[in-house]
């Protein structure tokens, strides 16, 4: 076969577009703007949708790009409040957890559009008006694949918004809490402005019974606060934030390291 007669693959190695999904995005939208942050009741969530669908619907799944996703961007345009932003890497359950019971904190599921597509798959197909339920791309297939494209735009958009000092909870049970190839390392710490952002405040979390090691005095996180430094903010590192070590320790009340050193 020559490339012009290679047939469009049929399947992608990726799971399927979620069912329901338009029922599932719509309904979260009117969950939000209307029970969880009513400073954002007036939006128009069935034009959020329209524009959320817009995005991907008929294209060519491996070939998204962040154009595609702007009138969504556009229509949402939410800011979170200055000391309020939390970032995340390889720590989402414990990240949600905490921002759960802190309240006042975000991370990007916590505004409308991370909350719209969190853990949610979504593909189409060009010359299709359907959403293809059979597959869609692995990240591995290509990188411009509609989950991939959206997660890197709105996490760039909200490290740009960020302002004051702003938190990020890394994994200290990994060989290396901070890499570079991550959303956070590659993303979100160099869209960070340093004109409205003045520190950065890490806290890497050891698991319960992990080995507690210092990781603020680790390579990984010396790579990250050059980095912050190199941009003219200021970095700190706290290993076992207290606040979330409480909230580990509620899964392990009996653990050692949940008896006394906290
Ligand atoms: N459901 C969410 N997914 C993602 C968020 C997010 O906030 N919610 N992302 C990225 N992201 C997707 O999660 C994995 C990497 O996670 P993982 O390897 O655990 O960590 P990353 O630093 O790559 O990404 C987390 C970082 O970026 C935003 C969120 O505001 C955090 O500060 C990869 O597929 C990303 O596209």
């Amino acid at each position: 076969w020559s490339r012009a007669q290679t047939p469009e693959p049929l399947a992608w190695n990726g799971a399927g577009t979620t069912r329901n999904l338009l029922e599932l995005v719509l309904g979260r939208c009117y969950s939000y703007t209307q029970l969880v942050r009513l400073d954002l009741r007036s939006k128009d969530c069935p034009k959020i949708l329209d524009a959320f669908k817009n995005a991907f619907i008929s294209k060519n799944p491996c070939n998204i790009t962040k154009e595609d996703y702007e009138p969504l961007l556009d229509l949402v345009n939410q800011t979170v409040p200055c000391n309020k932003s939390l970032f995340w890497s390889k720590s989402k359950d414990l990240a949600h957890q905490y921002t759960r019971v802190q309240g006042e904190m975000f991370t990007l599921e916590d505004t409308l559009l991370g909350y719209l597509a969190d853990d949610l798959t979504w593909c189409g197909d060009p010359g299709s008006a359907e959403l293809n339920h059979q597959s869609c791309p692995h990240w591995n297939e290509c990188l411009s694949n509609p989950g991939s494209v959206f997660w890197k735009v709105i996490s760039q958009k909200f490290a740009e918004s960020a302002c004051g000092v702003v938190q990020v909870m890394l994994n200290g049970s990994l060989s290396e809490p901070f890499r570079k190839s991550s959303t956070f390392g590659s993303v979100e710490v160099f869209n960070l402005d340093p004109r409205k952002v003045h520190t950065l405040q890490a806290w890497v979390m050891h698991d319960i019974g992990g080995i507690s090691s210092d990781s603020c005095s680790s390579a990984s996180i010396n790579e990250l606060k050059s980095i912050v430094t190199e941009r003219n903010m200021t970095f700190t590192c706290q290993n076992n934030y207290r606040p979330v070590r409480f909230i580990q320790c509620v899964k392990n009340p009996e653990h050692p390291s949940c008896t006394s050193e906290i």
